[in-house]
């Protein structure tokens, strides 16, 4: 086997180095079986920061997650905070999920944060990601961290590092902190001997907390109220949802909550799905089935760190259907714009990649709508760089992340779960259900429609395809698309927006939200929007469509639907992704 010189040297680096013997013997172990993609895709390159902070699969090597990459970073971010905040008390929360070895890897940071004489609050077992954001401004830390990969595949995890405002770092931050963790030349500079007398357990007390801000979000108690039978099907899909969904619930006083037994119990095996993602159709059939034997009025389920949810409802044949995350985004923003007393203040935020149906419905309200890179830590940073002038509602994105209200500053499964529970029971004291309120949001907007396609691509191979393909879309606009002329095409590497019709080019403002990313965004003449980027999380390609067209009334819907569905599958077709 002949590998590149970097990779080479990393092999050799961990086989010579000061590693235990068991990294050792496995490196051998692959070395002896021949495994050379597996070597190179675990030792060409360091793990990196990403959309939501630092994600791989577990395994030996620079480019996995094991407790020398984990320490690698926590030693970094330590040293990057004493640099920051000299001579300064520095505080650290740190929480973790319910995947394997997750525990394991928050001991290990606990570990080198109180080694570099940084007070850590831990919470003692899992929990949610939103309350960690949450946690970070209430104990007024000056930094946080949350072990965990999110919705990945059971295979990984991954590493969120939060700022004082409970954001996931964005730059300065972020390039600095990798600029101390790649500083870091050898394992003997990371500090594993922690200082209990800086350890200090979170209690109950912080849930009750949090708590209270889900509570604070409820704008109509009156109709809970009256509503408390709704029939509500809750999975955690073996994530720490369980820990306070629940209780979120109970709280607002809805009485007729089930579990889902199967997928109660926290298990970073996630035995009962393939991917623990409630994007994902197969993720959501328990609480489908168990929806349907108890004829449910909504179906709800988190993802493993429980900042995304997945819901379901009936449609108006008596189906379940699945609700995206766009539609979901704008369900929500819907209500809170409809049952908020507006001042003249207000905004939201969502994603350039999430529908512009929320854009029109603030427009139609006289609400600012800021739109964002994809990450909700860039959502966090509108809401950081407005405190204080403008009053923030609400946010969503495309990929099931939803936010009521600034006291988190991630996007929060818990308080969305709350909200979406709430906005059924509105609905439904209306005599309608909550597809019915979509279709009366679509009458009254436009009936948009989102298709997304993600095409993975691993390893080292891969992330060079898919270097390529976007290169390829820069250089070859397609003259039309499903019969429409492309007429803008929004190039946020270069941070430019080109006028196909006139050729002027203006530049795409930085700020709020917005800087250098490798995304390009094409308009159609027709209103019609195709963006492609890298994700920053997963070995994949992303490729968003969304078209719109007016529906009439509610019994258009399903034709509507399926000429809006016809409408992506060509435009999709026409950009060779089907
Ligand atoms: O994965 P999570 O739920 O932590 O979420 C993170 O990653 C998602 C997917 O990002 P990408 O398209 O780059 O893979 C983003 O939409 C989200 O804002 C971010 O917080
Ligand atoms: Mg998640």
């Amino acid at each position: 086997m002949t590998f590149d010189a970097t990779t080479q040297a990393n092999i050799d680096q961990w086989l010579n180095g000061p590693y235990d013997a068991e990294t050792k013997t496995q490196i051998q172990a692959m070395i002896a079986a021949g495994e050379q993609t597996a070597l190179t895709d675990s030792f060409y390159k360091s793990l990196e920061f990403g959309t939501g902070g630092m994600r791989g699969e577990m395994g030996v090597g620079c480019n996995r997650m094991n407790q020398y990459t984990v320490g690698a970073a926590t030693q970094g971010f330590a040293n990057y905070l004493n640099k920051c905040l000299p001579g300064q008390k520095i505080k650290v929360a740190i929480a973790h999920d319910s995947r394997n070895n997750s525990p394991e890897f928050t001991r290990i940071a606990a570990n080198i944060f109180t080694a570099n004489g940084i007070e850590v609050y831990l919470f003692p077992a899992l929990r949610p990601t939103p309350q960690l954001s949450f946690t970070v401004r209430e104990l007024g830390c000056q930094a946080g961290l949350v072990i965990t990969a999110s919705h990945n595949p059971k295979e990984y995890n991954g590493y969120k590092a939060y700022w004082a405002d409970g954001s996931q770092v964005v730059a300065p931050h972020d390039k600095n902190i990798v600029a101390e963790v790649n500083a870091i030349s050898t394992v003997a500079d990371i500090k594993f001997e922690g200082n209990d007398s800086l350890l200090h357990l979170l209690d109950e007390s912080i849930d009750a907390a949090y708590l209270t801000t889900i509570k604070d979000n409820c704008r109509k108690p009156d109709v809970i109220q009256r509503q408390k039978d709704l029939k509500i099907v809750f999975s955690p899909i073996h994530g720490t949802g369980i820990t306070l969904v629940p209780k979120a619930l109970d709280l607002l006083g809805f009485e007729a909550v089930t579990v889902v037994e199967e997928q109660a119990i926290p298990n970073g095996n996630f035995p009962t799905v393939v991917y623990p993602n409630p994007e994902e159709k197969e993720a959501m059939t328990l609480a489908l089935n168990t929806a349907k034997a108890i004829d449910a009025d909504l179906v709800i389920a988190t993802d493993p760190d429980a900042d995304r949810v997945g819901a379901a409802v009936k449609n108006q044949h008596g189906e379940w259907v699945l609700l995206n995350g766009n539609q979901m985004a704008s369900l929500i923003l819907y209500y809170l714009l409809k049952v908020t007393d507006l001042k003249g203040n207000e905004f939201v935020a969502k994603t350039i990649v999430t529908t512009d149906l929320i854009d029109k419905m603030c427009a139609s309200k006289g609400v600012t709508c800021y739109n964002t890179l994809t990450g909700f830590k860039y959502i966090a940073q509108v809401i950081r760089e407005l405190e204080g002038k403008e009053k923030f509602i609400g946010g969503g994105e495309e990929s099931y992340g939803y936010l009521i209200g600034d006291a988190v500053r991630d996007k929060d499964a818990v308080a969305s779960c709350a909200m979406i529970a709430e906005l059924t029971a509105y609905a439904k004291d209306q005599g309608k259900s909550l597809f019915d309120f979509l279709a009366e949001m679509y009458i009254e907007n436009n009936f948009y429609y989102e298709g997304l396609i993600s095409l993975t691509k691993k390893g080292k191979a891969g992330a060079e395809e898919i270097k390529q393909m976007m290169i390829n879309l820069r250089s070859n606009v397609p003259a039309s698309v499903a019969g429409s002329k492309p007429v803008t095409v929004l190039d946020y590497e270069g941070l430019i927006s080109t006028d196909l019709v006139t050729g002027i080019q203006t530049p795409i403002a930085v700020g709020r939200g917005i800087e250098a990313s490798n995304v390009i965004q094409l308009i159609l003449a027709d209103g019609s929007k195709v963006s492609a980027r890298p994700s920053g999380t997963e070995p994949k390609i992303k490729f968003y469509v969304s078209v719109n067209a007016p529906l009439a009334s509610a019994a258009d819907f399903d034709k509507t639907f399926a000429a809006l569905q016809e409408k992506v599958g060509v435009i999709q077709k026409d950009l060779g992704l089907v």
